[in-house]
C-alpha cells in the first residue's frame, strides 16, 4: 500500500501534543508508523526530563523505537492493558471518528492495544481526515487462508489485492507471520457493519476498521493541532 505523505512538521505537532497528554505513572501504547513515531520520540523526551512511563509496542518497529529513544517497554500479558494508546491512521471520518489503519501491516496488534486502551487518541495529518470512508481497507490473513479469504472479500463487495513487498520478492508478511489483502470497497456506506462482516470471515486475523474506538482525533498542521473528540466505547 501507498504511504500517504503529509507534511513531517504536521505529524510532529500531532505526536508532539498527544504525547503531552500522558500522565505520570501511565502504561502507554505505542503506535505504528511515522506520525505515531513522533509522539514516541516526544514521550523519550518527557522520559528523560524525569516522567515514568512504560510503553507497550504494537509492532518490532515501535519498540525499537522506544527502546532507541530511552521509553521503556512491557507486554499486554504484564499490564492487561493500557492508560492511552496514541496511534496514527490512514484515514479517519471527520464525522464519526472511524478509521481505516493498517498501511504499515501493523493493524492486527494496534486493534488489541488500541481497545484495550482507557483513552485512545489518534494523532494524524489534515491529509488523512476525510468525510466517510474510501481507502483500501488492509486485511491480515493466515497465509493457508488467502484463496477463501479473497473469494469471501469479493462476496462482500471488495476487491482484494496481495500487498507486495516493497525490497522483497513476493508478498508482504506481517509481525505476525501473515499475509495482507488490501481490499477496494468503494466508499464505505455502512463501516460498521462491514467491521462485523469482515471480523466473521475464517481465516481474516485483523482488518484495519476501527470502528467505536478513537477518544479523539489530533490533526497536527503546519502552525498546531486541531482536536476532535468522539464518544468512543
Ligand atoms: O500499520 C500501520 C498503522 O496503522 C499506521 O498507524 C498507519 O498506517 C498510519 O501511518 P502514518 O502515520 O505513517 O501515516
Amino acid at each position: 500500500m501507498k504511504r500517504t505523505g503529509g507534511g513531517e512538521t504536521a505529524k510532529r505537532h500531532a505526536g508532539e501534543r498527544a504525547a503531552e497528554a500522558v500522565d505520570d505513572g501511565d502504561v502507554v501504547g505505542l503506535g505504528t508508523g511515522s506520525t505515531a513515531a513522533h509522539a514516541i520520540r516526544a514521550l523519550g523526551r518527557r522520559v528523560d526530563a524525569g516522567l515514568d512511563v512504560t510503553g507497550v509496542a504494537t509492532s518490532f518497529q515501535s519498540r525499537e523505537l522506544a527502546r532507541e529513544v530511552g521509553v521503556p517497554v512491557t507486554t499486554l500479558d504484564d499490564v492487561g492493558g493500557v492508560d492511552v494508546a496514541i496511534d496514527g491512521a490512514d484515514q479517519f471520518d471527520r464525522e464519526t471518528g472511524a478509521l481505516i489503519k493498517g498501511g504499515g501491516a501493523a493493524h492486527a496488534r494496534e486493534k488489541v492495544v488500541d481497545a484495550s486502551a482507557d483513552r485512545f487518541l489518534v494523532v494524524a495529518d489534515p491529509t488523512k481526515a476525510a468525510r466517510g470512508l474510501d481507502a483500501s481497507v488492509p486485511v491480515e490473513v493466515l497465509p493457508s487462508a488467502r484463496r477463501p479469504v479473497e473469494a469471501a472479500l469479493d462476496d462482500l463487495g471488495g476487491e482484494p489485492t496481495l500487498r507486495a513487498a516493497a525490497r522483497k520478492d513476493g508478498p508482504v508478511v506481517t509481525d505476525n507471520g501473515n499475509l495482507v489483502l488490501d481490499c477496494a470497497f468503494g466508499a464505505l456506506a455502512n463501516p460498521d457493519a462491514l467491521a462485523v462482516d469482515l471480523s466473521g470471515v475464517p481465516g481474516v486475523v485483523a482488518h484495519g476498521l476501527f470502528v467505536g474506538l478513537a477518544d479523539a482525533v489530533l490533526v497536527g498542521t503546519e502552525d498546531g493541532v486541531e482536536r476532535y473528540d468522539y464518544a468512543a466505547k
